[in-house]
């Protein structure tokens, strides 16, 4: 079973205007509030393929009820911590002519009781292959909490991947992630490497630096330019050929995670295929609010080109 950890959900607000003004009342059209947060979007997406899956999170209030309800409505089981205060919502404010505004917010406290709760709940689970940890920490967090979470899936055995933007990454990746998806931003940010769309040159080399402290496989994202993967003796980079209509960019990178795991995490001679999914999905997501039903996904991996690099 693929477990995903999303320590920081959210209802994401998805809402839509013609412009945004100062000073003046905006009036706002096609709001569609969906329970999400980064680890729940991968869960979401790996049940579209069919690929038996399980959302963990701390939840709390109305807001953390709602998510849950709606996780479990979707038919995806939901195993809660339940915390103090209230979820998270986080905006995301399409204002026309391809200008997003996303708000996204610090979220619910939680305590040394809280991730005590989740540890142990970790530790009971007894069909545990992967741990998915994606998104953002709650305030409070322990400095210590995300490698503790790590230690007790690698003492029962189980895999892990890493989709975080916390510099702690640097230190998790001596416990060797299965597989970590950096983007272009984060790769700057958290390992100071530069890495321009089109330069395989580069790409290859910082792909070689995060093998290098650990991480078994990396899928590096460069939002619409493409994907590299690399699995240590080998990198491909797949791209889509067929421009879409971009809505919202929210949950593209979550949807490619999954639908790349979806294939890859049970066939990793696959990558074409796998590749090919991921962008496709990517690719159909940023047409909708949120997730939406990722009915052109099949028709777009058609568009998608996958050539190796090394
Ligand atoms: O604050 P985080 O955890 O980094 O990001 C949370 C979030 O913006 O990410 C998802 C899209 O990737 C949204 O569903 C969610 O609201």
């Amino acid at each position: 079973m693929i477990y995903t950890l999303t320590a920081n959900p959210a209802i994401d607000y998805n809402v839509s205007c013609d412009h945004l003004d100062a000073n003046t009342v905006t009036r706002t059209r096609d709001a569609v509030y969906s329970p999400n947060g980064k680890g729940l979007n991968v869960s979401f997406t790996l049940d579209h393929y069919n690929v038996p899956t399980t959302i963990l999170g701390f939840f709390a209030g109305f807001s953390g009820r709602f998510i849950v309800e709606g996780a479990r409505e979707r038919g995806v089981e939901v195993k809660p911590v339940w915390t103090e205060g209230i979820t998270r919502v986080n905006v995301f404010l399409n204002a026309g002519e391809g200008v997003e505004y996303n708000m996204v917010n610090a979220g619910a406290a939680i305590t040394p009781a809280d991730e005590d709760a989740m540890v142990g709940l970790i530790s009971s689970l007894e069909d545990l292959d992967c741990l998915v940890i994606s998104g953002s920490l709650p305030p409070n967090t322990s400095n210590g909490f995300l490698r503790r979470v790590l230690e007790t899936v690698r003492a029962k055995g189980s895999r892990f991947v890493l989709d975080i933007s916390s510099t702690q990454l640097v230190d998790l990746l001596e416990l060797e992630p299965l597989l970590i998806k950096p983007n272009d931003d984060e790769l700057r940010d958290i390992f100071g490497l530069d890495v321009q769309p089109g330069d395989d040159g580069s790409a290859v080399s910082a792909l070689a630096d995060l093998h290098r402290r650990g991480a078994q496989n990396v899928l590096f994202t460069l939002g619409g330019a493409g994907a590299y993967f690399s699995n240590g003796e080998h990198v491909w980079f797949a791209h889509n050929t067929h421009k879409v209509k971009v809505l919202s960019t929210v949950c593209a990178g979550d949807s490619s995670l999954a639908a790349f795991l979806s294939i890859w995490g049970s066939e990793p001679d696959r990558v074409e295929d796998a590749l090919k999914r991921s962008m496709a999905t990517g690719a159909n997501v940023v047409e909708c609010p949120g997730l939406g039903d990722f009915a052109h996904v099949d028709e777009y991996q058609g568009y998608i080109d996958v050539r190796l690099v090394k």
